[in-house]
């Protein structure tokens, strides 16, 4: 009789057996294809609250009543960068669970109208390119258009585009053209002088980009606040948006890959960058975000900064109490590597009103 538990024997059924995957492959997608993605996730004020707090946004609208009201919400609202990662994390397991990077995402948008805790999320994805790497014949470069909506209203929270490295189940025969990185020897281009704002209102923005128009310089600066990643950033907080990527939850696996241990969810890294940028500044409301790209990737212990360059600055914003400004946040860790980069377009208040 077969003793399944004794360790040799059990061994050898676990090399001769099937595994059922989980995920698909880089040939599984063709562009056009649609995604209605099965997990659905109720926007809790838990879930809202345990991002917020984990990766330091501390904007008083999200927790606080009198300060959501003075913002013109009913309630505290569902934070846009958890809505964010909540619509992404629950497309994980159709589209990118078999592992790759997240390379980046743009064309990030939200409605003005604010989203309640208890608004049910329904996601779907189209897949709009399927390209080849010519660096790396193992992977292909897939990307999505994703749209969260409101699953009782129908109504669009959440949409972007986004591209990964999704592995191959065949590796490609390259010309090997990507690989010859030519080493970029030129020194850096650099303004002579950078000015920081004086504040974090939309005026003191306005003030530090006439200035710099002036001067050759750049609105840029740096922001003090740091955040380790630990085993709540990098493997909790992914879990509670559903998101089944193993990078970020199975070290065993991850043991084997270039990081060597799990890493942080790109949506980790990206809130808690904004969230050191938000702390310098009078956050009116999110727009959108565009150009978003992933360098390297963050790991358990690895720490988390961030560096702002504004950009432009528009007085065109939904309210008149905020003005908009286009800002580059740059991630990046304890070795001062940029670890992400993408620009934001945010209404900020006005110091007047
Ligand atoms: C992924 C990297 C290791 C790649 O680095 P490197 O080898 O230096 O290559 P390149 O930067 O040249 O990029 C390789 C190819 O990918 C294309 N690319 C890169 N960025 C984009 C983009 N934004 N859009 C489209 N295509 C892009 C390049 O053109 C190259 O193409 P080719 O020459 O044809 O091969 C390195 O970038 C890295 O480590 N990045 C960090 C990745 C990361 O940590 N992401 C976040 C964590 S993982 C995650 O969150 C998973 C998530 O849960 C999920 O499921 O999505």
């Amino acid at each position: 009789m077969t003793d399944w538990t004794d360790p040799d024997t059990f061994a050898q059924a676990l090399e001769e057996v099937e595994t059922k995957e989980k995920g698909n492959c880089f040939e599984d997608f063709e562009e056009g294809d649609l995604i209605e993605h099965d997990p659905g996730l109720t926007l809790t004020r838990w879930g809202n609250e345990q991002w917020m707090g984990q990766t330091l946004n501390h904007d008083p609208a999200y927790w606080r009543t009198d300060a959501a009201e003075d913002r013109g919400f009913d309630e505290p609202p569902i934070h846009p960068d958890y809505l964010t990662a909540a619509t992404l994390g629950i497309t994980v397991e159709d589209l990118s669970e078999k592992g790759g990077y997240f390379l980046g995402r743009t064309d990030v948008r939200f409605p003005e109208s604010p989203v309640y805790a208890g608004t049910e999320l329904h996601v779907e994805s189209e897949v709009v390119n399927c390209a080849t790497s010519s660096s790396r014949p193992e992977y292909g470069i897939v990307s999505w258009r994703t749209r969260g909506t409101d699953a009782e209203t129908g109504d669009v929270l959440c949409s972007y585009e986004r591209t990964n490295m999704i592995p191959r189940r065949e590796p490609m025969a390259t010309d090997g053209s990507g690989t010859a990185a030519a080493e970029d020897e030129d020194e850096p281009d650099l303004p002579e002088e950078f000015i920081a704002p004086e504040g974090g209102y939309y005026e003191d923005f306005v003030a530090a980009l006439e200035q710099a128009d002036d001067e050759n310089a750049a609105v840029a600066y740096r922001h003090e606040r740091g955040r380790t990643q630990d085993d709540v950033t990098v493997a909790s907080l992914p879990l509670a948006t559903l998101n089944t990527a193993k990078q970020h939850h199975n070290v065993d696996v991850m043991s084997d890959s270039p990081s060597g241990n799990i890493v942080t969810y790109g949506d980790v890294t990206r809130s808690t960058a904004l969230g050191h940028a938000r702390s310098d500044e009078q956050t009116w409301r999110e727009v959108g975000f565009d150009d978003e790209s992933f360098h390297t990737f963050v790991a358990v212990g690895d720490t988390v900064y961030a560096f702002t360059r504004v950009i432009e600055a528009e007085d065109d914003a939904s309210s008149d109490e905020a003005g908009t400004v286009t800002f580059e946040h740059i991630a990046f860790n304890q070795n001062d590597e940029p670890v992400y980069s993408g620009t934001r377009t945010a209404e900020i208040r006005k110091r007047s009103n």
